[in-house]
């Protein structure tokens, strides 16, 4: 498809994409480098990095601009060498897209306080970790960077996984909180709320069935896919809007606007007050 950015738009810029083995991440990774970025991906698994990388090598990006490794967000000593290596091997990072994150389906009676803390941790804690290690030793030094969260579609419940909610909707706020402490250091922080309705091999854990379920309760009436995604992504990680900052973009197909979202049992009715 033809892209509706200007050819060259990241040349001379360093991306790091967070997750960027797969799914939404590595289709903003091809997007990013090319439009001429160099592009750091990192993820918990080498095999997918590789393979991410490898995907990237095929579209023609030589290997000068491209570097991956194992990372784990929720660590802040991996994130710090992480980033270290990124910066010695590109001098600077421009972009940072948090993408990386993930979580289980719950419900809250039965989720266990190792199991909430460990959806909090991949979401909200890792994406504080690799924000602020970016933030202080790259982008704040630089005087410039732009920051884009990648969170869910939380301006309804999230019934079932009600710790990912919660983590997201704490990501959200933190881009409203980062904006406005970064805007003096020519930092912009936004985000982008994916409906549960993207196409991926993150969805895919998720099995046909649901995504069914997510399709009808979308007015589009189809699944999204990560290139939908991604190119928003990188419209946020550009200087071609560089008045937006603290925002949260949907890329829903309108889902949060209508339709019953999730399977789970009918509430029951309640008794009508008295007085
Ligand atoms: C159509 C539906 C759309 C939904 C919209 C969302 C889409 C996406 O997000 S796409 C991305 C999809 N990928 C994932 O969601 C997978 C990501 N998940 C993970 O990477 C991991 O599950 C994790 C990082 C969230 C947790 O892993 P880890 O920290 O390694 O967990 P532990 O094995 O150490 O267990 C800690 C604690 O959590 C409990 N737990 C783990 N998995 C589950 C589970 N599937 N169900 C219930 N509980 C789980 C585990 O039992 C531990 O608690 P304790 O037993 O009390 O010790
Ligand atoms: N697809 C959708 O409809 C929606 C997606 N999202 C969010 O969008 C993002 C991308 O999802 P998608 O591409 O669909 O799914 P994927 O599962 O393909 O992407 C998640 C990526 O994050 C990496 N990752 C997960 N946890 C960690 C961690 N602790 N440290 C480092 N890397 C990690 C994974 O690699 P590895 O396993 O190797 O660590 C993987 O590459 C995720 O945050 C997801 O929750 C939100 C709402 C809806």
């Amino acid at each position: 498809m033809q892209s509706m950015f200007a050819a060259g738009l990241f040349a001379h810029q360093v991306a790091l994409v967070t997750g960027g083995g797969s799914g939404i991440g590595l289709a903003t990774a091809r997007e990013l480098t090319a439009l001429g970025a160099s592009v750091a991906i990192c993820g918990r698994k080498m095999e997918k990095i590789e393979a991410g990388l490898a995907a990237l090598a095929a579209d023609g990006v030589p290997s000068e601009r491209l570097f991956g490794g194992t990372c784990d967000i929720r660590e802040p000593d991996q994130v710090a060498a992480f980033v270290g290596q990124v910066i010695e091997r590109f001098g600077r990072i421009d972009v940072l897209v948090n993408n990386a994150g993930g979580q289980f389906p719950s419900p809250a009676e039965t989720l266990s306080p190792r199991g909430w803390e460990a959806v909090i941790r991949n979401n909200l804690n890792g994406t504080f970790f690799m924000t602020r290690e970016v933030a202080t030793r790259a982008m704040i030094p630089a005087k410039r960077g732009r920051i884009v969260n990648v969170t869910a579609m939380v301006v309804r419940g999230f019934p079932g996984m009600s710790h990912t909610g919660a983590a997201r909707a704490g990501v959200e706020n933190l881009t409203r909180s980062l904006a406005i402490e970064w805007a003096a250091h020519g930092i912009r922080v936004n985000a982008v709320a994916p409906g549960n309705n993207i196409r991926s091999s993150g969805t895919a854990q998720y099995g046909e069935e649901l995504l069914e379920v997510t399709r009808k309760a979308t007015p589009l009436k189809r699944l999204g896919t990560p290139e939908e995604v991604a190119r928003v992504i990188v419209f946020l990680s550009s200087t071609q809007n560089d008045f937006v900052t603290g925002a949260v973009w949907g890329i829903d197909g309108g889902q949060p606007l209508w339709g019953e979202l999730w399977p789970i049992p009918e509430p029951e009715p309640q008794p009508e007050a008295k007085g």
